[in-house]
């Protein structure tokens, strides 16, 4: 389907590109837009529309194609509309123009993460739907906002909602993550994210004395500790080929502040850490442990939470699993290879396996250089279009899965 003539475009990838012109970009993203394309789409495929503003400014649409058994639960399609800032300077191409080379590579903000995956669930839908198809269970897709700034005024107040419950989600499919070689990753479970802030607090005073209990020293000694157990995670993933970057727990020291000037001493510094806390980890535990290193470096150091998650869920990927099994059958009818592993960064997935749904994190792009948040983000409009192909098989299997012995 690629084609150097631009007239000759397949009309999905259009579409495709046209949403990717959206400048839903954070931290102060179109979303009135956003929602407007939506509501088209919802009106040129003749899908039920429904928008619930769960913050003022912050509206979730819901596209909505009813299944032939009401009494069945829903199949949920995630997608998130925001995307992450750019460095235009960074970019070969205006990165909100969807500029298309001569080899069919889309340069965009979104790209990958993941506007493709939005138009991907409509387009699959649009042709189940023209081909005159129904299924038992109802598919709703979620267009929702603030993912990429946690989810707060997204998708973890959606999820609390009287408009969620009634959508009567049985499974979710949400987002994943490109994948360079020819196998698909799918995710079942993710890391926590944890954002610690350490402050430190010392003696202040004149920059050229040897002053004791400096903030700086203190700092110096947790930062010392952090980045000790960082590498000591690195060195267990480097030295087991079995394990996955979100099988360990991983942590960046993100920001440091503090200081006005060269030659004061400050009484105050701190020191933030993204950390990423593998899903087997003893929680309470590592909380002490965090707290330990801080009280070893002395007197007034404390830390607080920006973010700390403490709900992770596994999604099981075996036969138990009805809607695993009905998902992974159609991945090896396909002949695609999957590899199942946890997201080691953060989605609106955690809000949705932490109410009780069963989630997937699956973005159908293989052959495809993992970019997300980086400069010169793109996608072929081949792997684009093949994974629309992925998603016409998907649904249909999904959307007939047997009653559960819970819906009987
Ligand atoms: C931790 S909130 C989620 C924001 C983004 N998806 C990330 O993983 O960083
Ligand atoms: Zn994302
Ligand atoms: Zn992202």
């Amino acid at each position: 389907m690629t084609s150097k003539d631009p007239e000759e475009e397949h009309p999905s990838v259009t579409l495709f590109r046209q949403y990717l012109r959206i400048r839903t970009v954070q931290p102060k993203p179109d979303y009135g837009a956003a929602v407007a394309f939506f509501e088209e789409r919802a009106r040129q495929l003749g899908l039920g529309c429904q928008k619930v503003e769960v913050a003022p400014g912050y509206v979730v649409t819901v596209l909505t194609w009813p299944g032939t058994n009401p009494a069945l639960s829903s199949i949920l399609l995630n997608s998130h509309t925001d995307v992450v800032p750019v460095f235009k300077e960074h970019w070969s191409h205006d990165p909100f123009e969807a500029f298309k080379d001569s080899e069919g590579y889309i340069y965009a903000r979104g790209a990958q993460d993941m506007k493709c995956v939005s138009i991907q669930y409509l387009e699959a839908v649009r042709r189940l739907k023209v081909e005159g198809h129904r299924f038992p269970r109802t598919i709703h897709m979620t267009f929702v906002p603030d993912e990429e700034v946690g989810g707060h005024q997204g998708m973890e107040l959606f999820v609390q909602r009287p408009e969620f419950h009634a959508l009567r989600a049985g499974f979710a499919l949400d987002e994943g993550i490109a994948n360079p070689t020819d196998a698909f990753t799918v995710f079942y479970s993710e890391r926590s994210p944890w954002w610690v802030r350490v402050t430190s607090t010392g003696r202040p005073g004149h920059g050229s004395l040897f002053i004791e209990d400096t903030a700086a020293e203190k700092l110096h000694k947790v930062v010392s500790s952090i980045l000790a157990f960082r590498e000591k995670e690195w060195q267990r993933l480097q030295s087991n080929p079995h394990l996955k970057e979100g099988a360990v727990t991983s942590v960046n020291l993100t920001k440091l502040e503090g200081g006005v000037a060269y030659n004061v001493v400050p009484a105050t510094m701190s020191a933030s850490f993204d950390f990423r806390v593998a899903p087997d980890v003893d929680f309470k535990a590592f909380e002490e442990q965090l707290q330990s290193w801080c009280q070893a470096a002395g007197e007034g150091v404390t830390l607080e939470f920006a973010q700390k998650w403490m709900h992770p869920q596994v999604t099981p990927t075996d036969d138990s699993n009805p809607w695993w099994a009905a998902f992974s059958r159609v991945c090896k009818d396909m002949n695609l290879s999957l590899e199942p592993e946890i997201m080691p960064a953060a989605t609106d997935s955690r809000y949705i396996r932490a109410v009780g749904v069963p989630a997937l994190g699956f973005s159908p792009l293989n052959r495809t250089p993992v970019l997300l948040h980086d400069h010169d983000e793109r996608l072929h409009e081949a792997v684009f279009l093949r994974g629309v192909d992925i998603y016409t098989r998907l649904l249909p299997a999904l959307a007939s899965v047997p009653a559960l012995p819970s819906e009987s």
